[in-house]
């Protein structure tokens, strides 16, 4: 195990609000990396879709919630939780896509 892992604490071994806040704070940080490393994903489907009609696609995002609650599930997240964070997620991530879609438009119209 690595050093860094033996410092992580489990909830059972937080006995204070600092510690507890302390491994909050330390998955929000490697959340938010997961989250930059999709939006590349998200990025770079602008520069493959060919039509802005393309980019809100219902059956892929009522694929994506159906994958969540099966591995929010399988995980003991809360089923709840997890569907509102991706609706949320997904609604955010397609007005980017779209915002960069129309960037990516209007370079090739000066062109
Ligand atoms: C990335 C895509 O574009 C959109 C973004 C999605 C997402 O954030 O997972 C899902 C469906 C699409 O409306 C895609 O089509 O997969």
């Amino acid at each position: 195990m690595a050093a860094q892992d033996q410092k992580n604490k489990s909830p059972d071994q937080c006995l204070d609000m600092t510690d507890l806040r302390a491994e909050i704070d330390r998955l929000d940080r490697s959340l938010v990396a997961l989250l930059s490393e999709r939006q590349g994903y998200i990025e770079r489907a602008a520069e493959i879709k060919g039509r802005r009609s393309e980019i809100r696609d219902e059956a892929r995002i009522a694929d994506v919630l159906a994958k969540i609650t099966a591995a929010a599930q399988e995980a003991g997240l809360s089923v709840h939780i997890a569907r509102a964070v991706w609706r949320t997620l997904m609604e955010h991530s397609i007005a980017l896509e779209m915002e960069r879609f129309d960037e990516i438009q209007a370079v090739q119209r000066l062109r």
